[in-house]
């Protein structure tokens, strides 16, 4: 049903007739130039674009017209498609979600409806997102642009635990951009702007990425009357009374109806601020000048507000873990009776909140475990095992090996075990001294 993820052939990008004919008409400053320019390009990355909104929006129009669009200014970008369900994708795809994941299997193997199967699809491609991130990554040199065109079923994305680890796991290793699509001759009722507005503020403060809100179709509708509701709240509010005047007492346009759209444009006043608006039409190619202008702005946004942001989180996540980590080793050390400060005993008695300490000991010995859990640093730490007498975790002792020999073992192997506590246990805490308490502990216990 899902196979490895693979990627399809890319045409490596060309530089523009323009830019040859400087290179060659002054080649030293400009040699020099252009090393630059590359060196600041590697180290530059593209920016990724998730394209989401309702159904029929025209998400894949609007993919369809960016990627052109980029390959008419000699720049093509990398496109993922991640609607298993779509029977067609009218542009190539360097990763296609139906390549390596079968809907149809999924429907029929785990006997689900449509929503579900995409929900279990999106769900089982998640569990391959580092594969994706490294082939995005070995080709970023390549492009400046990555788009992603998501399923049209925007809750089965926006709201599924695999929609979050995608975006999530992009936005940490790329500057990473919610075009949010709407079909503007649709969204021309007060009451389905305001519905379609509270989608994309949901999705904004999920996510907690930059967001451009794309006004699409705007062959058939101009988007301007979408944009002044937008910034002036009272010809949105005249907009609204137009519409109760207009429609009966059953429409959508009347009574509690009415009143919650009104206070909700209120409240949205400051959800506007933070937004870029562009209007363009995926049918005739208007207005993508002004999205990608949109799209270098968001990317500073990123950076300033995003990257900051996640750090910050990062290291509040990092102290309270430390916090957590130090509590529960004071609460096992009190349970073991190794807390002198306390006049511990030191017997085997049951410690009253035994049960919960159970559980929180483990936790601290999967921490212990789980902080290095980098593959070489294990393989490091298995020959450092082998050489001071260590076999799958117990101390070799030989037959023939006098005492003396055995004692130098276990002294060599206890010599080691704290050393891997210390590790474990970081800055912060006391180590070397738990390590002994601990180690005392057994020394104590042994005979
Ligand atoms: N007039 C006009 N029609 C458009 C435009 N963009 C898309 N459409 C039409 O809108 C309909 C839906 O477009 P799609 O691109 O399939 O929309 P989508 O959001 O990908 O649809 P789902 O993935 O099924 O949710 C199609 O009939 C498109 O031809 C546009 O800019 N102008």
């Amino acid at each position: 049903m899902t196979e490895e993820i693979g990627e399809k052939k890319v045409e490596p990008s060309k530089i523009p007739e323009e830019s040859k004919a400087n290179i060659e008409s002054n080649p030293d400053t400009n040699a020099k130039q252009a090393n630059d320019q590359q060196e600041n390009e590697k180290q530059r990355k593209p920016p990724v674009i998730i394209c989401v909104g309702m159904a029929g929006s025209g998400k894949t129009t609007f993919m369809q017209r960016l990627n052109s669009y980029l390959h008419s200014k000699k720049e093509p970008p990398y496109v993922i498609n991640l609607d298993p369900a779509v029977m067609s994708v009218p542009f190539g795809c360097n990763i296609d979600i139906r390549d390596s994941i079968n809907y149809k299997k999924v429907m029929e193997t785990y006997n689900l409806g449509p929503n579900g199967a995409i929900v279990t699809s999106l769900n089982l491609f998640a569990t391959k997102i580092d594969q994706v991130l490294g082939l995005v990554d070995k080709r970023s040199s390549s492009f400046k642009h990555c788009i992603i065109d998501t399923p049209g079923q925007i809750e089965c994305f926006v709201w599924s635990a695999s929609g979050t680890i995608v975006t999530e796991s992009f936005a940490s290793e790329f500057p990473t951009i919610l075009a949010y699509i709407i079909d503007t001759p649709r969204t021309a009722s007060p009451t389905t702007f305001m519905s379609n507005m509270l989608y994309a503020c949901s999705i904004l403060y999920k996510t907690k990425l930059p967001m451009i809100l794309v006004f699409n179709k705007t062959d058939v509708k101009s988007a301007d009357f979408a944009k002044k509701w937008m910034t002036d709240f009272e010809a949105f509010q005249a907009a609204l009374e137009r519409n109760i005047e207009l429609s009966d007492e059953t429409s959508e346009g009347s009574g509690y109806m009415a009143s919650l759209v009104n206070s909700m444009s209120l409240v949205l006043e400051e959800f506007y601020s933070t937004l870029d608006a562009v209007s363009c039409s995926a049918y005739t190619g208007e207005g993508f000048d002004d999205f990608l202008k949109a799209v270098d702005s968001k990317v500073d946004e990123y950076n300033d507000v995003y990257v900051k942001e996640r750090e910050r989180i990062l290291k509040n996540r990092k102290k309270r873990e430390q916090k957590r980590k130090e509590q529960n080793l004071a609460r096992m050390m009190s349970d073991m009776g190794l807390d002198d400060k306390k006049g511990g005993s030191k017997s085997n008695e049951v410690n009253p909140d035994s049960e919960v300490s159970r559980t929180e000991r483990v936790d601290v010995l999967s921490d212990l475990s789980s902080s290095s859990d980098d593959d070489d640093e294990i393989e490091a730490q298995i020959k450092e095992d082998e050489a001071n007498g260590y076999e799958n975790g117990i101390i070799n002792l030989e037959d023939e090996e006098d005492e003396k020999q055995q004692e130098d073992k276990i002294s060599a192997a206890k010599n080691a075990i704290q050393e891997r506590y210390k590790k474990a246990m970081g800055k912060g805490v006391d180590s070397s001294k738990i390590a002994e308490d601990i180690a005392s502990y057994i020394r104590e216990n042994r005979g």
